[in-house]
């Protein structure tokens, strides 16, 4: 290992960038290791509050954040020497800020990607356009998803998590450098598998929403969520991912977190189209990042060049693009000609 982890940097002060400060910081505690962690934010408010108060109210409320967590607005300050960079930004806004900070990467840095988004316009993943816009090898990228609402984690409730990596040893270190008392991480060298799983179920999430905010009961929730496992899994097979990897946390695991929960972003989005709220409005009242309004589109495009078939992120896109209303969703999806469960 050629990374240092006493020093890491964590580039987002949002709802997750600022909770897995908080289970890197409890994590060194843990282990009797001193680290520090210093937290780029945009806004000055939010980055003083979290060096005065230790607090990050607007995402976080009463969250108490330990004091070898920092904050500054300072993107050099924050980065210099860190041997880790995290990044938790919202997905769209990625790549030109990978541009600004690359001068400013520590030499042999490793960067882990705790984003679930697909970029527009390029369909890729945040561990791709990270390995190029910083042109560093996949083995120096790793990425974190799972069943991890942020809200949850900042209140200490056990979980588990997945940290993939192409190179096994880069996933087993950041798994070593996040095991906190409450947040167990396994490891993964099937990257594709885990991205794609956190990415899709935002979408399947905005589905189920929907559903739940015409008040469709838990029938059509479970059917939602079990059919768009299996479009994920295509996406994810066709991508080079592995089967078992859909399966685990960050398959089926966040997708039933995200699906079910009040706390997701994505659910929540979803439940206000069905109530019949526009996309505008929506947008309006979401105060944090709901990553599958824009990635389902993606999603959708990079699904069409592979020729996979997904249902439910065609029927989500059409609505986000108002081509169809929320009342026609679940008829289209039952008109499809039958087929077999096991047909892949
Ligand atoms: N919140 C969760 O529970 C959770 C859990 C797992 C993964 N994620 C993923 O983590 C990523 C970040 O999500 P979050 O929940 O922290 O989002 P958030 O909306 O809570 O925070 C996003 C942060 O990025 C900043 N930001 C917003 N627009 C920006 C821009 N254009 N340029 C630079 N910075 C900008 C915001 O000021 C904020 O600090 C997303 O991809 C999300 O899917 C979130
Ligand atoms: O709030 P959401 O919908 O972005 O979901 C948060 C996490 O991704 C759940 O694992």
């Amino acid at each position: 290992m050629t990374h240092s982890q006493s020093v890491i940097a964590v580039l987002g002060a949002g709802s997750w960038g600022t909770t897995f400060a908080k289970v890197l910081a409890d994590a060194a505690a843990a282990a009797g290791s001193e680290r520090s962690i210093r937290i780029w934010g945009r806004r000055a408010e939010v980055v003083e509050q979290i060096n005065t108060k230790h607090r990050n109210e607007q995402y976080l409320k009463d969250t108490e954040l330990p004091t070898c967590i920092t904050a500054s607005t300072d993107v050099a300050e924050v980065l210099d020497g860190a041997g880790i960079v995290i990044l938790a930004v919202p997905a769209q806004s990625l790549r030109p800020q990978l541009r600004e900070w690359k001068p400013l990467l520590a030499p042999g840095v490793v960067v882990v990607s705790l984003m679930k988004g697909l970029e527009l316009g390029t369909d890729a993943r945040m561990s791709e356009v990270i390995a190029e816009e910083f042109d560093i090898p996949a083995a120096r990228v790793a990425v974190v998803s799972g069943p991890n609402l942020a809200m949850e984690i900042a209140r200490e409730e056990p979980t588990a998590s997945v940290v993939a990596c192409s190179d096994e040893a880069t996933a087993v270190s950041i798994a070593v450098c996040c095991t906190a008392p409450y947040f167990r991480p396994y490891t993964s060298t099937d990257v594709v598998g885990v991205e794609i799983g956190g990415i899709v179920k935002n979408v399947i999430a905005l589905a189920v929403g929907i559903c739940e905010g015409r008040q469709m009961g838990d029938n059509t929730k479970a059917s939602v969520i079990t059919r768009g496992l299996a479009e994920t899994s295509r996406l994810a097979l066709a991508l080079g991912g592995q089967a078992h990897t859909m399966a685990g946390l960050a398959g089926l695991g966040d997708l039933v977190a995200t699906c079910s929960s009040p706390l997701s972003r994505n659910h929540t989005a979803g439940r206000l189209l069905g109530e019949g709220l526009t996309l505008e409005q929506v947008t309006e009242r979401m105060t944090q990042t709901a990553e599958g309004i824009k990635s389902g589109h993606a999603v959708h495009e990079l699904a069409g060049k592979l020729g996979v078939e997904m249902p439910i992120t065609a029927a989500v896109v059409a609505v986000l693009e108002g081509k169809m209303s929320v009342d026609d969703l679940g008829p289209r999806l039952l008109a499809r000609a039958l087929k077999s469960e096991g047909d892949y």
